[in-house]
């Protein structure tokens, strides 16, 4: 992995309804971020926060399909734009939410410098919804759809392309709750998913390494996309929309230790981190946690 990395805060609450997550990157930031990766011997440039636009109350009630759309989408141009330059400096983006809307401008960004991006999307959930097939109407439920080239035009075509990534390259792990739309999708394009069901009958060690064998070779870079409901609640309460039977603290530190030891990581996000809903910072020391652990912290 690169030793330059540039944090990016992305303080985004638009993409679903509960207040809090936009102060997941002050959370991350207070539970030691800088410090433990510096340890690790990384360079940090902390580039701040990207600025997220207020909505305006009309608009919220007059798209409750895609509640928001055009402040997330400007945040995500903003974000987008940012991640560009990272990239092109040489650095490696670290981008800390903020809803997993952000995925949307975090991808267009790194997509750019990829033909053949792979994606981990570590979550509970799919975020493979669109107007159509959302049950809440949460742009967070939709950022890999979007990603795929499936949805609004202001979100699909930032950076002016689309798509964004294959759904080839695809790999979602630790699913435990997918609506309807979701499925359809994922049996239509053959998206690669590893649910709680297969986790628990493989073991977390064999996924990990069936997933970073299917990439070698395939892909020209890998983003991790880590939802922090990945995790079981008991793990990391705070998040907004937590479901019960989800992967452990020890699963998730060795799927991130196998990925810095594969060395196939280009970038990364860790969303969905609510400080109003967690615990004394517990669910933002986990997220730093697995940094640790993915940027190559070791016991011996
Ligand atoms: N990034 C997340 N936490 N997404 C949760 C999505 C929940 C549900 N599938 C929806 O579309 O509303
Ligand atoms: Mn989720
Ligand atoms: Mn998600």
């Amino acid at each position: 992995m690169k030793k330059q990395l540039s944090i990016i805060g992305v303080p985004m609450d638009l993409g679903q309804n509960r207040r809090g997550v936009d102060m997941g990157p002050s959370a991350i930031r207070y539970a030691g971020v800088i410090e433990r990766l510096e340890r690790l011997n990384y360079i940090i440039d902390d580039l701040g926060d990207i600025e997220i636009s207020r909505p305006d109350r009309k608009e919220l009630q007059a798209n409750q399909r895609l509640k928001n759309l055009s402040e997330v989408a400007d945040g995500n141009e903003l974000l987008a734009k940012k991640v560009d330059e990272v990239i092109q400096a040489g650095n490696f983006p670290l981008v800390l939410g903020g809803d997993h809307s952000i995925a949307i401008g975090s991808l267009a960004g790194i997509a750019k410098h990829h033909k053949n991006l792979g994606v981990i999307w570590y979550d509970a959930h799919g975020d493979l919804n669109s107007a159509d097939t959302s049950p809440s109407g949460n742009i967070h439920g939709m950022p890999l759809a979007v990603n795929i080239g499936i949805g609004h035009e202001r979100l699909t075509n930032i950076l002016g392309y689309s798509p964004k990534i294959k759904p080839e390259n695809i790999v979602i792990i630790g699913a435990r709750s997918l609506d309807h739309g979701e499925k359809e999708l994922i049996n239509e394009l053959g998206i690669r998913v590893y649910s709680m069901h297969e986790i628990d009958r493989m073991g977390m060690a064999k996924v990990m390494s069936e997933v970073i064998e299917s990439f070698k070779g395939k892909t020209d870079g890998v983003h991790l996309s880590l939802d922090l409901d990945g995790l079981d609640p008991n793990e990391a309460p705070g998040v907004g929309t937590p479901v019960i039977g989800g992967l452990s603290y020890r699963e998730s530190h060795l799927a991130m230790e196998m990925l810095s030891e594969s060395d196939i990581i280009t970038s990364a996000e860790f969303v969905e981190v609510n400080p109003i809903l967690d615990e004394k910072n517990k669910t933002a020391s986990l997220a730093v946690g697995l940094m640790g652990s993915l940027f190559g912290e070791k016991l011996k």
